[in-house]
C-alpha cells in the first residue's frame, strides 16, 4: 500500500485531491509556494485563500520546503498549472525519491512544445511514461474538499500503478476508475477548459440553455477528433474523464474557465477578467492556443477551440466569433 504521499502545489485542486487521500487513511504532506500558506495548512488546518471554510484533516501537514516535502515519498502528486509545471518539476528533479509514482493533475497542453503534461513529466523527470498516474473526471475541488461524491480516473498505462493510487485514494465520497488510455484522458481535460470558456462566454451574452448544450455537444466531437487521431480510444471520451468532466465544468458556476469566458461574454477584456480570477488558473486561455496548434498541426478541425483562441488572443469579439461559428459550411453531423 502506497501510505507516503507528497503534493506539490497547495491551490484548490491540490488542497482538495490532499484532502482526499487524507481522509483515505494516507499520510500526506503538501508543499506550498508561499510560507504563510504552508504555516497556515500546518498549523490551523485550513487553506482560506483558496478553499474558504474548508476545514483539513489533521493528518494532512505542509512544509515550504520542498526536500523536507518529498522525502520518504512513495507517491509525489504535481499540483501545479500546466504552463507552469516544466519550471517546478525542474526544480525538484534531484529531490524525488527514486521509485515513487509520479501523479499528475495538471489539465493542460503545453504552449510551444505541444505536449501532454504526462510527456512533460516524463521528459524532465527521467521517469518512463508507464510510471506517471494521470487523474482527471468532474472534480471541481471545492465540491470534493466538501465530501460531495464524485467519480474520478486514474490513467497510466501501466495498470498495477493506476491500482496502487486507486487503492490510496477511494474513500466514502471519492470513488476513482482505473484506465489504460492516458492520452485520452490528457486530452479529454485539456479540451473540456476550453469548451468551457466558451460555454461561459454563450452565458455571459445572456444565452440559454440550447446554446450550452450544443457546445457542450460539439466540444465533445471536437476533442475526440483530436484524441482519437492522436491514438486515444474514443470510448475514454464517453467517460468520466471526457464528457463527465465536460458537463460538470461547462455547467457549473464553481470551474474558473466558465467564469472567466463568461466575463468575456460581458464585455469585460481578458486583463479584468485575469485580475477577477485573483491569481487562480484558467487553464483553457493559454490551452486554447497549444490545443489548436496541435490539432493544425495533425490536421484535425477544431472550430470552437479556434474561435476562443480568437477571442482571448486576436482580440475577436465573442459575438463576432459566435456568428462565425454559425456560419461555417453546412456539413453532416458526423463527417
Ligand atoms: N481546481 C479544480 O477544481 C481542478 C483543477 N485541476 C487542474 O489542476 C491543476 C492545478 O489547479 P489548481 O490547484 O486548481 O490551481 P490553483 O491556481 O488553485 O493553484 C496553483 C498552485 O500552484 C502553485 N504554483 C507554483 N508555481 C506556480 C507558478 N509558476 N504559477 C502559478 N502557480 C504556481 C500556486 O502557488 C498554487 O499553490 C490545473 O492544471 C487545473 O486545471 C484539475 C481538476 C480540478
Ligand atoms: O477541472 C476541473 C473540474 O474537473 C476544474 O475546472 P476549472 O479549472 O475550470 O475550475
Amino acid at each position: 500500500m502506497v501510505q507516503r504521499i507528497t503534493v506539490l502545489g497547495a491551490g484548490s485542486w491540490g488542497t482538495a485531491f490532499a484532502k482526499v487521500l487524507a481522509d483515505a487513511g494516507r499520510d500526506v504532506t503538501m508543499w506550498a509556494r508561499r510560507e504563510e500558506v504552508a504555516g497556515e495548512i500546518r498549523d490551523r488546518h485550513t487553506n482560506s485563500g483558496y478553499l474558504p471554510g474548508i476545514d483539513l484533516p489533521d493528518r494532512l501537514t505542509a512544509t515550504h520546503d520542498p526536500g523536507d516535502a518529498l522525502s520518504g515519498a512513495e507517491a509525489v502528486v504535481l499540483a501545479v498549472p500546466s504552463q507552469s509545471l516544466r519550471a517546478n518539476l525542474s526544480g525538484w528533479r534531484e529531490l524525488l525519491p527514486s521509485g515513487a509514482v509520479l501523479v499528475s493533475l495538471a489539465k493542460g497542453v503545453e504552449l510551444g512544445t505541444l505536449k501532454r503534461m504526462s510527456e512533460v513529466i516524463a521528459e524532465i523527470s527521467g521517469v518512463s511514461g508507464n510510471e506517471i498516474v494521470v487523474v482527471s473526471g468532474p472534480n471541481l475541488a471545492r465540491e470534493i474538499a466538501q465530501g460531495q461524491p464524485a467519480g474520478a480516473v486514474l490513467a497510466c498505462t501501466d495498470h498495477d500503478r493506476a491500482v496502487a493510487i486507486q487503492q490510496a485514494s477511494f474513500n466514502s465520497y471519492f470513488r476513482p476508475y482505473t484506465n489504460t488510455d492516458v492520452v485520452g484522458c490528457e486530452v479529454g481535460g485539456a479540451a473540456k477548459n476550453v469548451i468551457a470558456l466558451s460555454c461561459g462566454m454563450a452565458v455571459g451574452m445572456g444565452l440559454g440553455a440550447n446554446t450550452t448544450a450544443t457546445l457542450i455537444t460539439r466540444g465533445l466531437a471536437e476533442m475526440a477528433r483530436l484524441g482519437t487521431k492522436l491514438g486515444a480510444d474514443p470510448l475514454t471520451f464517453a467517460g468520466l474523464a471526457g464528457v463527465g468532466d465536460l458537463v460538470a465544468t461547462c455547467s457549473s458556476p464553481l470551474s474558473r474557465n466558465r467564469t472567466f469566458g463568461e466575463r468575456l461574454g460581458r464585455g469585460e477584456t481578458l486583463e479584468q477578467a485575469q485580475a477577477a480570477a485573483g491569481g487562480q488558473v484558467a487553464e483553457g486561455v493559454m490551452s486554447c492556443t497549444s490545443i489548436r496548434e496541435l490539432a493544425r498541426k495533425h490536421g484535425v478541425d477544431m472550430p470552437i477551440t479556434d474561435a476562443m483562441h480568437r477571442v482571448c488572443h486576436e482580440g475577436a469579439d465573442p459575438r463576432q466569433a459566435g456568428a462565425e461559428l454559425l456560419g461555417r459550411r453546412q456539413k453532416h453531423e458526423w463527417s
